[in-house]
């Protein structure tokens, strides 16, 4: 479990970023999507597949526009959802709960999927934010290669920052595909990963929070 001051450090600010390269947008999605085709057409002759076949030839270009216009979409800030927040004239003081947002990612070690449910909640400082704007934010963090721990703290970072709250809280239960569909070969396993922010370090209100998304006696 991080909390919010562990976040705030500077090191961990820095460590929580998505390891990319200074130059990581110079070249136009165009241009990336070919390249990847080349690549990846490569690794498709190698395994000696037959790319005359008319069931593999498109193969090469459907994965490079999928890397780059879909599953790692999140890698581009340019992809990053416009959040609509709202003044809280409701006077509505409670934590708000968006609960079992479904999430696809792939795991950056295996380049295989991760899927499951984000769990987000916030108590407002002022404004709220439109609802979709939270499953927004969790698909464009998942939209990378991840691990769990740092999607969990990113998610949890931008919440704070668009909310201008310390009082977020996250969690996130998923299956791993590298641990069930290869290696260990675990289809039970699941993991769950967890960010309490602020009020939600209190033992009430994480209980509460955790009454609604009922995950209490699994954590
Ligand atoms: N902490 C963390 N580890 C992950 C995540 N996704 C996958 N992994 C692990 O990353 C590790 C990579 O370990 P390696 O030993 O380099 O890879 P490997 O030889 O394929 O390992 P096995 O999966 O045990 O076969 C594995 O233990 C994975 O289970 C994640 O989100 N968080
Ligand atoms: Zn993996």
């Amino acid at each position: 479990m991080l909390n919010s001051e562990e976040v705030g450090n500077d090191h961990l600010a820095t460590s929580m970023n998505t390891p990319l390269r200074a130059d990581a947008f110079e070249m136009d999605d165009e241009t990336k999507i070919q390249k990847i085709e080349q690549h990846f057409q490569s690794i498709m002759e190698i395994m000696g597949l037959d790319l005359t076949d008319d069931s593999l030839k498109g193969t090469p270009h459907r994965v490079a526009k999928m890397y780059i216009k879909e599953i790692f979409s999140g890698l581009n800030p340019a992809n990053k959802p416009k959040i609509a927040l709202f003044d809280n004239k409701y006077k509505y003081n409670q934590m708000l709960v968006e609960k079992d947002i479904t999430f696809y990612s792939n795991c950056e070690h295996h380049f295989v999927p991760i899927f499951g449910k984000a769990h987000l909640a916030y108590i407002s400082s002022g404004k709220v934010i439109g609802l979709s704007k939270l499953n927004r934010i969790v698909q464009y963090f998942a939209k990378r290669p991840q691990v769990q721990e740092r999607l969990t703290v990113q998610i949890a970072t931008e919440l704070k920052k668009v909310l201008n709250t310390e009082d977020v809280a996250v969690v996130i239960d998923a299956k791993h595909l590298c641990v069930s569909s290869r290696g260990i070969q675990d289809t039970n396993a699941s993991t769950v990963t967890s960010f309490y922010g602020g009020k939600f370090q209190n033992a009430n209100v994480k209980e509460e929070f955790l009454q609604y998304i009922q995950l209490k006696t699994e954590l």
